[in-house]
């Protein structure tokens, strides 16, 4: 049975019973009692409708029938006296199993939304890590590949430089010292970069390969250097870098291999100089 079928049941079965009472001239106070009983009975099969516990239904059902007995004794005078006693009683404890019912509900539902609150932070937190391991390198922090193509699309360059370095004798120190240095090589490249240009772009492409995009010229190449080659001499390992200044109409394959092309002479001179260098 649909609730509008328990509905239309509910008022017709006051209209009869009011009906009957017209003939026994009851008076208002009890017509009201007959009308506030409907409403009540209607929004009893709406809640029943929405709140499906079988606890909380027949808590409704003993607060019910309380009320039943209560504005059945105002109708009929000559009642037994055990069910004019038991009537508000019964309505009493129907109360009281329904407040104890509705508290379990909204204390269960608090824990509910409390659970899904903390599954959304969950996953925002999750979306961002996901978003920063799309877009960096794991290793180093830095920026990575996807994210060096994608800023370039993005960047209107007045006058932008982009550096490309790539590490000497990177693949000697990772056999001699094994993988743990080499990871920690590359961590302290990056620091370097990330020290010097804080305000600037720094990328890893790749391996032993990274990438500065900077408005700023550097005047004097061999000073830079020595800066990023500094933490890097223990282990023998020293930076090459080629510079080309970015065109307007330069797509980001093309800046990048004449950047490319300029560290791969600086890496030959710099061969024979970074012996010279260790020996001194
Ligand atoms: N430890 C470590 N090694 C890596 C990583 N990615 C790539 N490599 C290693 O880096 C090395 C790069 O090789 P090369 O570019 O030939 O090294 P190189 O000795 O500097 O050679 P040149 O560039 O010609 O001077 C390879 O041995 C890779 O296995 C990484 O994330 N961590």
């Amino acid at each position: 049975m649909s609730k509008w079928h328990l509905h239309t049941l509910v008022w017709l079965s006051l209209l009869i019973a009011i009906f009957l009472s017209v003939q026994q001239k009851v008076n208002w106070a009890q017509y009201e009692e007959i009308i506030w009983f409907g409403i009540y009975l209607s929004f009893f099969i709406e809640i029943c409708a929405c709140v499906k516990k079988p606890f909380f239904i027949f808590s409704f059902s003993v607060f019910s029938f309380g009320l039943i007995l209560d504005i059945l004794d105002s109708f009929l005078l000559d009642m037994s006296p055990l069910f004019n006693l038991l009537d508000t009683p019964i309505k009493h404890v129907g109360l009281i199993l329904l407040c104890y019912c509705l508290l379990k509900i909204a204390k269960s539902r608090l824990n509910k939304i409390k659970q899904l609150h903390s599954e959304i932070n969950q996953r925002i937190k999750l979306e961002k890590e996901l978003r920063f391991l799309a877009y960096h390198d794991e290793l180093t922090g830095l920026f990575n590949r996807r994210a060096f193509f994608e800023h370039y699309e993005l960047k209107q360059f007045n006058q932008a430089f982009l550096y490309y370095f790539d590490l000497n004798n990177f693949k000697h120190a990772n056999d001699k010292y094994g993988h743990n240095i080499g990871d920690e090589i590359l961590v302290l490249f990056s620091s370097s970069l990330n020290t010097l240009y804080p305000n600037d772009s720094a990328y890893r492409l790749g391996g032993d390969e990274f990438v500065l995009i900077t408005d700023i010229a550097i005047e004097d190449m061999s000073v830079f250097k020595t800066l990023l080659d500094k933490p890097l001499l223990k282990y023998m390992v020293s930076v090459s870098v080629g510079c080309h200044q970015i065109q307007e109409d330069d797509d980001p394959d093309h800046a990048l291999h004449l950047a490319d092309q300029h560290m791969y002479l600086d890496k030959e001179e710099h061969r024979n100089s970074f012996i010279v260098k260790l020996l001194d």
